[in-house]
């Protein structure tokens, strides 16, 4: 792992990522917007945008979701990085489901960063928008590269859809604001607290989402009732990764999602929808955790289970809602 200083690559220890045993999470830093708005440079076009992704990354597939479900694959074609974070951070290092930078032949993620601001000082994370004309970053923050991909190419043959309608925003909102800082991002503060009250209480929120994300399931098969939202697809990339990764990896271990009916039956249905499935892979997910945490994982062996049936059949409530789909 390491960071941008000035623009050139550090190499970091795990301590950088945390201050009194807690994780803190830097601010992404690029954060434009594309827009057909006549104050933006960056105007929705077919094949100017291309986004960066980590298969393995919680955030950024969200962005890979939002993507398949808008049909967005022919207007921002992407690039893959190896699962393995390591000292060199993200990389193109040759491997299964690894796709090249076809745009700007880089090797390293971080490369990506400085082509787009020599004198960049940042954290390199996934997922990247770049824009092709400007040569630049346009964000590397998941939560509003979704929100341009729901509809800023709207008017050049991006599929009908919107994950974030006027009616429910201020409802998508104060869940996206829960469930990021307790459960999203909790996960990775359980998971790299250096004190064991660090760890308490962030994995105590944990599950006290869990708790109330069941009950609130328990009668309706999305987060805001009948329809899939933004807020879905959030908490859908934790909870895919939680029983195969977070339960172990992270010491998410008072239960696991498939004990929890509502959320099980909820993963499953999202799992399984025909847009949303091709965008999973677990060879990535597993692969990266267990090896790119040495400091929590040095032998770095990837285990081989649970095993977890996501084919298995939906509940009624569910199984109407995803023919609806
Ligand atoms: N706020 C960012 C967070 C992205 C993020 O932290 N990505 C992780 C991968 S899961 C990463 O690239 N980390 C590399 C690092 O922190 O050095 C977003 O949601 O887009």
């Amino acid at each position: 792992m390491g960071e941008l200083i000035d623009g050139q690559w550090h190499r970091t220890t795990s301590a950088k990522l945390t201050a009194d045993g807690r994780l803190r999470r830097p601010p992404s830093v690029y954060r434009n917007w594309i827009s057909s708005q006549a104050d933006t440079p960056f105007k929705p076009e077919a094949g100017r945008y291309h986004l960066y992704v980590s298969l393995a990354c919680p955030w950024a597939h969200r962005t890979l979701i939002m993507r398949s479900l808008k049909g967005l694959e022919t207007l921002i074609d992407i690039s893959i990085v190896n699962w393995l974070m390591g000292e060199e951070g993200w990389t193109f290092e040759p491997g299964p489901g690894v796709v090249p930078d076809s745009v700007n032949g880089a090797t390293r993620l971080h490369q990506l960063y400085t082509l787009g601001d020599p004198r960049a000082t940042t954290r390199v994370t996934v997922p990247v928008l770049w824009d092709k004309q400007t040569r630049r970053i346009v964000s590397n923050e998941s939560a509003e590269i979704i929100r341009m991909f729901n509809s800023a190419f709207d008017g050049i043959g991006a599929r009908a859809g919107d994950f974030y309608p006027g009616e429910l925003r201020t409802e998508i909102d104060a869940l996206n604001e829960r469930i990021y800082e307790s459960l999203n991002n909790g996960v990775y503060k359980a998971g790299f607290a250096t004190t064991q009250a660090a760890y308490e209480e962030a994995a105590r929120g944990v599950f006290e989402t869990l708790d109330w994300l069941e009950h609130r399931l328990e009668g309706q098969a999305f987060l805001l009732g009948g329809r899939m939202t933004e807020a879905d697809i959030r908490l859908f990339t934790t909870l895919l990764r939680f029983d195969p990764v977070y339960h172990g990896h992270f010491k998410c271990n008072r239960r696991m999602i498939a004990g929890y009916p509502a959320l099980w039956d909820y993963t499953r249905m999202l799992h399984q929808h025909p847009l949303i499935r091709p965008t999973i892979a677990m060879d990535h997910i597993k692969g990266h955790y267990y090896a790119s945490h040495p400091w929590i994982n040095p032998s770095r062996i990837v285990p081989l289970g649970p095993d977890i049936d996501y084919d298995a059949p939906l509940s009624g409530l569910r199984a109407s809602a995803a023919r609806a789909a």
